[in-house]
């Protein structure tokens, strides 16, 4: 399988107060075109802090200390790679968006809630596709001003095209600033209220035309996740970055909502990287997993894989502790908690909970080894002949 992300020995600090907080100690991972990649793991492991490197939106007192994330956007000439953490801010805030897209937990917060549905997908489209967007005014303006011609339409065409020759022509710049005479752009907007309800349309949302007329107050919670899912998808982004899309949701909406992310992964977006803790999320969603533990990755398979040959002592404590429908009796947890990233522990940071450490777990970190096709694992229990521990 071709890579299309991937994160080369990322490390990400974060300066507070009460010390350096190392949340990501050097994680390699890769997500490959035309796949869904899951990432799991307890509360504070460090999956947040993961992609928000990878988008590079880390912002103060957090700072990516070093490593690299190298985009694959050709398939084919897997040589050619851009290292996202060597490029500018505009390159960066022109990826964002419209190449890869994040949809967060919490959708409240990512609505305005003074704007109605319409202008908040519309603005997707404005921002990300304008060129598009003037290209199919364009070629309607003409179409219309053939049928029969119009002065308005002429004078609208003539500043589209314009603006195509120079998108900072100062005479157009001027015209768009005053509110009264921005209105030439009208059918630029009208453009765009079109794709926003044709998007809606693709999310299944049955009356989509009065949908966008609604504010984010008007709507349920499953319905703004669906238009935070819009926004997102407004540039065709070629990665969806999902964190946790459905935790603050009820189980039936949340079923949709994983349903409609894996269906539109299939139509119309190359991959998924689904951050979250719930490893039946996992086994519905995902094709390939990552585990991560206090800032390191511990563990990466395909999914049937994963769950059936568990290696690393974390993935398999977590699995122990997913509810069974026919569990008698209490329910298994993981011992201890997640450490302060500020002190973690030293050699493996899993060594405090694992009933499977041995002295060179306190010492030193385990090198991530192949130990089966395509099955990587981090831990010393695999570094020599010890299999025989039972795992
Ligand atoms: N702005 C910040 N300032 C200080 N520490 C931070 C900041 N953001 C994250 N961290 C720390 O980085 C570590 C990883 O946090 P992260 O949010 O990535 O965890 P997570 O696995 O996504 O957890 P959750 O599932 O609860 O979202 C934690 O120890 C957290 O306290």
């Amino acid at each position: 399988m071709a890579k299309l992300v991937e994160s080369v020995e990322l490390k990400t600090n974060f300066y507070t107060y009460e010390g350096v907080v190392k949340a990501l100690n050097g994680v390699s991972m890769a997500v490959n075109h035309r796949s869904t990649f899951g990432l799991v793991g307890e509360s504070g492991c460090g999956k947040s802090v993961m992609v928000r490197s990878i988008m590079r939106i880390i912002q103060e007192p957090g700072k990516i200390e070093s490593g690299k994330v190298l985009v694959f956007f050709n398939e084919e000439r897997q040589d050619e790679a851009v290292d996202l953490l060597q490029q500018s801010e505009v390159y960066m805030e022109h990826l964002r968006g419209n190449q890869i897209s994040m949809i967060f937990q919490e959708p409240n917060a990512a609505l305005n809630p003074i704007l109605s549905i319409n202008d908040q997908i519309s603005e997707s489209f404005l921002i990300h596709q304008r060129a598009e967007l003037r290209e199919k005014v364009i070629a309607d303006l003409t179409r219309d001003i053939n049928a029969s011609p119009s002065p308005l339409k002429k004078f609208q065409l003539a500043l589209f095209e314009r603006q195509t020759k120079n998108p900072n022509d100062p005479f157009v710049k001027v015209l768009s600033k005053f509110p009264i005479l921005k209105r030439w752009e009208k059918p630029l907007y009208k453009e765009a209220t079109r794709r926003s309800i044709e998007i809606l349309g693709k999310l299944g949302i049955a009356n989509a035309e009065q949908v966008v007329t609604r504010y984010p107050h008007e709507i349920s919670g499953g319905m703004k996740q669906r238009i935070v899912i819009a926004i997102a998808l407004a540039c065709n982004p070629i990665l969806l970055i999902a964190d946790e899309p459905t935790s603050n949701l009820d189980v039936t909406i949340q079923a949709q909502i994983l349903e409609l992310i894996k269906e539109l992964k299939e139509k119309y977006i190359s991959s998924v990287l689904f951050i979250t803790h719930d490893l039946g999320v996992v086994a519905e969603t995902c094709d390939r997993v990552g585990v991560m533990y206090a800032g390191n990755l511990c563990e990466v398979a395909d999914v049937q894989e994963l769950f059936r040959n568990p290696k690393h002592p974390y993935t398999f404590a977590l699995l122990t502790a997913v509810p069974k429908v026919e569990q008698e009796g209490e329910l298994a947890s993981i011992a201890g908690s997640v450490p302060n990233l500020v002190d973690p522990p030293s050699g493996c940071r899993f060594h405090p909970r694992c009933q499977h450490a041995m002295d060179i777990c306190k010492t030193t970190l385990p090198p991530t080894k192949e130990i089966a096709d395509n099955h990587y694992v981090a831990c010393h229990l695999y570094n020599g002949a010890s299999f025989v521990r039972g795992l």
